[in-house]
């Protein structure tokens, strides 16, 4: 009950607390959850938060067909979760996967960067920005059960977790590709991937926008490990369990000493960064190069 008050006075939202048992299809687990998650009356959900309150872990499912791509609303509705899941002082850990079949995301929604107004571009960006520093910043260990394909924006997504679990299946694949789309990924997704990678294998994978297999994205470190595809899921939930057994303040003034220049470099300079964004989403040449993606995009599924 406390809890349940505790969630409604610090996010003025309404707060659901209801015993489930999820299905153990596609990794799932049956366990005792808390579902604490805005309601949205005139259309579903596209994040669905699974709290156990017994382990302080959460994990979010990612639901928004048919490929979880990052428009404006799901961002919206990501980080509004995201912020409650870090202000409840119960919750420790939260596992980021996708309720859709293979993919985990295909990143930003292409059609919230075509043909859209400076105005609408600006927004956007502001809650592209926001998604990466609620999650590079975070308290809390965040573990990515990546069950599907993550290009782009779904791999920076996946790039701000302390640990990468990816299904190993050949025909998923996971990489900042931005650059065969014809834009350019900005300083932000380049530090991530640089922190993550390092500086070379980072360079190869931008300039020619890489999309790697598992066993490859395994063998650069772009992702921590890899598992069988049903097993995603309960293998972030043992991962998550030894990431708690680390004292929350020994590890969250480490993971910042790790990521506050890079967070810092974006928080002194957003408002340029989404000047920059506008300025060049909206040139005509790369309006026709995201065009020109959209339609091979429909003539690869034709
Ligand atoms: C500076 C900016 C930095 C930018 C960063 C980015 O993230 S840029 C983003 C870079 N992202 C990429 O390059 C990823 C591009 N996507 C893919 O490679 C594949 O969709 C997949 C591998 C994710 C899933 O394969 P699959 O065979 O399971 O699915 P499918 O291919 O059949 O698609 C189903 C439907 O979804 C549609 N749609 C797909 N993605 C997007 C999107 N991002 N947005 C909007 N829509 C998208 C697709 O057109 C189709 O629509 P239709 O015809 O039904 O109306």
């Amino acid at each position: 009950m406390a809890l349940r008050a505790a969630l409604r006075h610090k996010c003025g939202l309404s707060a659901v607390l209801t015993q489930l048992a999820v299905g153990t299809s596609h990794g799932r687990v049956s366990m005792p959850l808390l579902l604490s998650q805005q309601r949205n009356r005139s259309t579903a959900s596209r994040v669905s938060v699974h709290f156990d309150q017994s382990t302080g872990v959460a994990v979010m499912y990612m639901q928004s067909p048919p490929v979880n791509s990052l428009s404006l609303d799901f961002l919206t509705e990501f980080c509004i979760s995201v912020e409650k899941l870090e202000m409840d002082k119960g919750c420790r850990g939260l596992i980021i996967t996708s309720n859709q079949p293979k993919v985990f995301s295909a990143g930003l929604d292409i059609m919230e960067m075509y043909g859209k107004t400076p105005e609408r571009c600006g927004e956007f960006w502001k809650a592209v920005q926001e998604m990466w520093l609620k999650l590079y910043g975070s308290n809390m260990v965040i573990i990515s059960a990546i069950n599907g394909s993550s290009p782009a924006g779904g791999c920076l997504m996946a790039l701000t977790s302390d640990y990468r679990i990816m299904a190993d299946n050949p025909r998923y694949n996971i990489g900042l590709n931005e650059t065969q789309l014809g834009i350019v990924a900005p300083f932000w997704f380049k530090d991530t991937m640089v922190n993550t990678v390092g500086h070379r294998s980072a360079e190869l994978s931008l300039e020619l926008g890489l999309l790697y297999s598992p066993s490859e994205a395994l063998k650069i470190g772009l992702v921590d490990q890899l598992v069988p595809e049903d097993q995603v899921l309960t293998t972030a939930l043992q991962i998550m369990t030894k990431w708690l057994a680390i004292p929350d303040h020994a590890r969250q003034i480490t993971k910042s000493t790790m990521r506050k220049p890079t967070i810092d470099k974006l928080m002194s300079s957003r408002e340029a960064d989404v000047q920059n964004f506008v300025s060049f989403i909206t040139r005509d040449s790369i309006q026709k190069s995201l065009r020109m993606y959209l339609e091979m995009l429909k003539k690869r599924k034709a």
